[in-house]
């Protein structure tokens, strides 16, 4: 008897955004972080910071994107919490985005896309943060991988760090920005279920910190898949931005935050308020 293909990441992403609203927060276990719940930077105190912040949110936030350099740090005590971590969000209703940014040359971006979207991995997650900057096309192993396991992946398109725009502005010999022809690519990648009316499974990661820059850029936002809005909070963008920033495409926006939500911890009542006053503002801004 064979297993039915799952939902694709698409589908089951705006399914979450429907009904959980569309907020992303990141569990990222900063020493500083650590220090202040009170907990040691060590594997007890990672263990004990992602778990509090997986047992408070997982059940109501619709993604949450643990930052994997953090757990990496620790090496493979940290893996293990990273992958306990995964699997309780995920069994707790959250969808995954593994942040690790990962981007190689193709036959190696093989091995990255097994260890993330590979249903059988230890590490397995919904979806994983990818760098375009090799060439887009290096991503294939990954994009396809994705798309057999009814996955997603998100591609770094403009990102929220002012250093990103000496890659991502440059103009191609064809008059097109960098950016812009990583935003062509996915919403080439999201057509077929772009067809069948449905979100794609291929985001860009666009900075809610840039202000009008995609505009200005000329770059397409409407890529027909998931666009996710880091810089919320910390980096100084609030979700009243995020309308300059995306236009129209602001239905499609998953705007993630991380430390403005995790400061409010250790207390998981205090977590689960600063993320839902998080996610009445993003509501308010994206109907
Ligand atoms: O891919 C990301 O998540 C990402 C892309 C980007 O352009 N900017 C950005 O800040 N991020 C990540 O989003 C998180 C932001 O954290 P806070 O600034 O604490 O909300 C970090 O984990 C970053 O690595």
């Amino acid at each position: 008897m064979t297993t039915p293909a799952p939902a694709p990441f698409g589908t089951r992403l705006r399914a979450a955004m429907d009904a959980r609203g569309p907020l992303c927060v990141g569990i990222d276990p900063h020493p500083s972080l650590l220090a202040d719940w009170g907990l040691g930077d060590d594997v007890a105190g990672l263990e004990r910071f992602t778990r509090t912040v997986v047992d408070a949110l997982a059940g109501r936030v619709a993604v949450l994107k643990p930052q994997s350099a953090f757990f990496e740090r620790f090496g493979s005590r940290g893996i293990a919490v990273l992958e306990r971590a995964v699997a309780d969000a995920r069994a707790a209703g959250a969808l995954v985005l593994m942040d690790a940014k990962r981007g190689d040359i193709g036959s190696t971006m093989a091995a990255y896309a097994s260890a993330y979207l590979d249903p059988a991995g230890p590490l397995f997650s919904d979806a994983v943060t990818v760098s375009p900057y090799l060439g887009f096309g290096s991503l294939r192993p990954a994009l396809d991988a994705a798309r057999a396991a009814g996955a997603g992946v998100f591609a770094l398109a403009l990102t929220s760090n002012p250093e990103g725009a000496e890659v991502q502005h440059a103009v191609r010999p064809d008059g097109t920005t960098v950016a812009a022809s990583v935003l062509t690519a996915l919403k080439a990648e999201n057509a077929a279920e772009a067809a069948e009316g449905r979100l794609g499974s291929y985001g860009a990661v666009v900075g809610a910190t840039l202000g009008g820059t995609a505009h200005r850029l000329g770059a397409d936002l409407a890529i027909d898949g998931p666009l996710l809005a880091p810089g919320i909070g910390a980096q100084g963008a609030t979700p009243a931005d995020l309308p300059a920033v995306f236009g129209a495409a602001v239905r499609n926006v998953v705007p993630s935050v991380s430390r403005g939500v995790l400061r409010h911890g250790p207390d998981a009542a205090s977590l689960v308020a600063a993320a839902s006053r998080m996610a009445d503002e993003v509501r308010a801004v994206a109907e």
